[in-house]
């Protein structure tokens, strides 16, 4: 195994008496498409500013490209590509002048910030904006300059805060189509999320991290194969019928898991366990099989749901 690019051991943030990271383990190989998926106020961007050496850690171990973060700032964020949750962009200047400043700031010299613009800008597929403001861009626009401005440093490693997050499903399409190639490319990928979709599209591995803990870590398929079924059986009965109607499926799958508006059934065959359903005289108003997600894992480790 190649050394890791971002090693942490017990790695620790306090807030005065709040823990919001909770003494976590990780290693991310060179290469590597890692993510961490828990819902909002788990701890991940805490941590993201702990690898980006711009928050210090409270206790444990942390070290990024061979460096430890709370004496190596300078040079590990010169390494970076940091794409933060926020675009914050110089919303009234040009397209292209984001990425001149932005390497500017680095202190890069200008005619190779000049070069790397341009190329930065066919990888954004901002060509035709080139000279438009920022402030007339849309979100999926903005969020692609904010990653091309990540990557004017040509960083090997890439940090990505929530990246689609506020993005529709079309921007979100295109962005995750950007950053496969970067993936291609051999770039390291970090990224944190609460959509389980996304966890599943762009992570090779990830830890399922919630209230500052790592409570899983795998492939997206390895984990659904450790703690879900292969299929989901959803069926509503009704507002008034769903808890009722529970109480009468015990026995048919796996596990069930009563939700305010459904009752979701794990077994590895759907149609199989709606046939049961039926058979015990039950009649779903909807009924729905789907694979097993992300999403299942979380609920069943947690007994919540990522999204609120
Ligand atoms: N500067 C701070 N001072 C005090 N508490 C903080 C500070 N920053 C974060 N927290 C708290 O730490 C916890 C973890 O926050 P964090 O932003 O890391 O979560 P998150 O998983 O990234 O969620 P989100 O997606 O909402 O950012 C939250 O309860 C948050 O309120």
């Amino acid at each position: 195994m190649p050394l890791p690019v971002i090693t942490a051991r017990g790695l620790t943030k306090r807030y005065g008496s709040f823990t919001a990271v909770d003494g976590i383990d990780f290693d991310i190989a060179p290469g590597e498409s890692f993510g961490f998926l828990g819902p909002n106020g788990a701890g991940k961007s805490t941590t993201m500013r702990m690898i980006a050496a711009t928050s210090t850690r409270s206790d444990g171990e942390l070290s990024v490209l061979g460096l430890d973060t709370n004496r190596h700032g300078p040079e590990i964020r010169a390494q970076l590509g940091i794409v933060p949750q926020g675009d914050l962009l110089d919303e009234e200047l040009r397209v292209i002048d984001n990425l001149y400043v932005y390497g500017r700031y680095f202190g890069l010299p200008r005619a190779y910030v000049k070069a790397r613009a341009e190329e930065l800008l066919d990888f954004a597929q901002l060509r035709e904006k080139r000279t438009a403001r920022v402030d007339g861009l849309s979100g999926g626009m903005k969020r692609r300059l904010t990653i091309a401005r990540g990557l004017i440093n040509n960083p090997k490693v890439m940090l990505l805060d929530e990246p689609t997050t506020g993005l529709d499903p079309q921007a979100r399409h295109v962005l995750w189509d950007r950053l496969f190639r970067l993936k291609e490319e051999g770039v390291t990928l970090v990224v944190t999320t609460h959509f389980m979709d996304e966890a599943e599209q762009l992570c090779d591995r990830l830890v399922v991290i919630d209230k500052g803990r790592i409570v899983a870590e795998g492939s997206p398929q390895g984990l659904i194969r450790e703690y879900s079924t292969r299929e989901v059986l959803e069926v509503r009965f009704g507002s008034a019928r769903n808890e009722a109607a529970a109480g009468r499926l015990e026995g048919i799958g796996q596990r069930q898991e009563l939700l305010p508006d459904r009752v979701l059934i794990y077994a590895d065959n759907g149609e199989h366990a709606l046939q049961e359903v039926v058979e015990r005289g039950l009649e779903p108003v909807t009924s729905l099989v789907r694979r097993s997600s992300l999403e299942d894992v979380f609920l069943r480790l947690t007994g919540r749901s990522l999204v609120e």
